[in-house]
């Protein structure tokens, strides 16, 4: 199922869909703090609960958590620094029949923070502020409700003190912060707790794991897809890149470049000389350009060549710092995907006059000002296609490792040359690079990366 994630704007305009249907404030409240409380208790197995309440309707919620909890047959503590604004939230607090505190020790088992939801919107000061600050100081397990209650929900900025969670429970659907830096990894474990709610016109989700089908059985090495690689001044790079790409679907792989490669494998075709005699071959599905291209004029030319031949293609690393407006005039946007990192981001950025404040928002503005489909990566990789937004699980911070961006522009390159689908081929690429990274943890070199990647496939057919 595609899992959609909201903005905060948008979670409200749900919320208000599902009251006009007929379910209240309340009723959303009690499905929410009950939901919750399941996943809590089964984290806390008989655990001392404490439960930290906010003044809006995250507050509302932990008074329902508290209220199952203690029904339940837990020990529960709610410490409530003020008294509830809301009147949804007025209500659990009267509904709970435990004792509450304005301030006290957090007792080691469970903590669940409840001060602030999707409403926050400003600094965490004092009392809050030290209530987070001595939650990140206990010991105790930590499960957030909703978003930690020091990040922003849009933006993921952090606004006061952040402990490190062990569990986030994203209520009702998944807001951005939970994909973004940089407070994604003070959120631990990251599960959805459904409350019934509808939407419509989603443009942002998810990415699910991919499925990835074996070749046909009249599979022959043509039709399962031909990736050529552009090299240019360095040889390093497309090695690398094809390394993987050859382990990632296509069954054919080639390497456009006048360097000699005496560490190439063997299955590895090597051509020289004319580029553009080279494209001419219509068995060609798929090109990569970028990775050890250089920017000086012949690189230039070259990626021309490339953008002329109408092939779908991915652009990578030198690529993304010579494409231009001019350069992008002789391609068809639709059918190509850039890779960049995010300071191949802000070049891209500037280069086509895209401002904006947050990495979603360039990626998003680039998207749709170049019709390019966006894979903007790092620890919060983002994929922008005309329109859609994917967010991704968090991959490995392992692969923070030179060359891991050509393997990933490698695996990209093979799987658009399997189908031809950029935004499919982008969400693969990124599981299949996350998966490979996990499988050669700790500690790999790209070429380790690149191999790693043959296993990797095995985890999605
Ligand atoms: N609506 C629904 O149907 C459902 C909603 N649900 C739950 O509600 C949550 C959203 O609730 P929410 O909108 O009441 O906001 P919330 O996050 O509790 O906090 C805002 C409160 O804090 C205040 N405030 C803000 N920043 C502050 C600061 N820095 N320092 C101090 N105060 C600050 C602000 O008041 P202000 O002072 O701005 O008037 C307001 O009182 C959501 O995350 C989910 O958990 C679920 O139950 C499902 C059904
Ligand atoms: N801390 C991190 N956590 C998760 N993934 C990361 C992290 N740092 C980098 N990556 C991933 O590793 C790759 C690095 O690409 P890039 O910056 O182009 O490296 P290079 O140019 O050395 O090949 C990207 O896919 C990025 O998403
Ligand atoms: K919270």
């Amino acid at each position: 199922m595609t899992e959609p994630v909201l903005t905060v704007a948008e979670m409200r305009e749900a919320e208000k869909a599902a009251m006009d249907r007929g379910t209240n404030e309340w009723e959303l409240m009690q499905r929410a703090g009950t939901n919750a409380a399941q996943w809590i208790m089964r984290m806390a197995a008989g655990r001392p609960v404490t439960v930290l309440c906010g003044p809006g309707n995250n507050g509302g919620d932990g008074y329902v958590i508290a209220d199952v909890l203690g029904r339940s047959g837990y020990e529960v503590d709610v410490i409530a620094p003020v008294e509830p604004k809301s009147e949804t939230a007025r209500r659990a607090r009267s509904a709970f029949q435990g004792g509450v505190s304005s301030d006290g020790a957090l007792r080691t088992g469970v903590a669940v923070d409840c001060l602030f939801g999707y409403g926050l919107d400003r600094k965490v000061e004092e009392p809050f502020s030290k209530i987070l600050e001595k939650l990140a100081a206990s010991p105790c397990y930590k499960i957030a409700i909703d978003v930690p209650s020091a990040v922003q929900s849009d933006a993921a900025r952090v606004l006061g003190p952040l402990p490190r969670y062990d569990l986030t429970l994203a209520l009702g659907a998944w807001k951005q912060a939970h994909f973004l830096m940089p407070a994604m990894p003070a959120m631990g474990e990251k599960r959805l707790v459904t409350i019934g709610l509808e939407f419509e016109d989603v443009s942002s989700t998810v990415s699910a794991a991919p499925k990835i089908t074996s070749p046909k059985p009249d599979a022959h090495k043509y039709n399962r897809g031909l990736l050529a690689i552009v090299a240019g001044a360095m040889p390093g790079a497309p090695l690398l890149a094809a390394e993987a790409a050859m382990r990632a679907g296509a069954g054919y792989v080639k390497l456009f470049s006048d360097h000699s490669h005496p560490d190439a494998p063997a299955e590895l075709v090597i051509e020289q000389g004319s580029l553009a005699d080279a494209l001419s071959d219509g068995r060609i599905s798929a090109l990569l350009i970028g990775p050890g291209l250089g920017r000086d004029d012949a690189a230039r030319e070259r990626l021309a060549k490339v953008l002329e031949s109408g092939k779908p293609a991915v652009l990578d690393a030198d690529a993304l710092h010579l494409l231009d407006p001019e350069l992008l005039a002789m391609a068809d946007a639709k059918t190509l995907c850039v890779t960049p990192h995010e300071g191949e981001l802000a070049k891209l950025c500037e280069t086509f006059g895209v401002t904006a404040e947050s990495k979603l928002d360039r990626a998003r503005a680039l998207a749709d000002v170049t019709g390019l489909t966006v894979l903007a990566k790092g620890p919060d990789t983002i994929l922008v296609h005309d329109g859609m937004t994917s967010f991704f699980p968090r991959g490995s911070s392992w692969l923070s490792v030179a060359g891991s961006g050509d393997v990933l522009a490698g695996i990209l390159g093979s799987r658009l040359a399997t189908h031809g689908d950029p935004r499919r081929a982008a969400e693969e690429s990124v599981w299949l690079h996350h998966e490979a990274a996990r499988l050669a943890s700790p500690a790999f070199s790209a070429g380790e990366l690149a191999h790693a990647v043959k296993p990797a496939m095995a985890s999605f057919l």
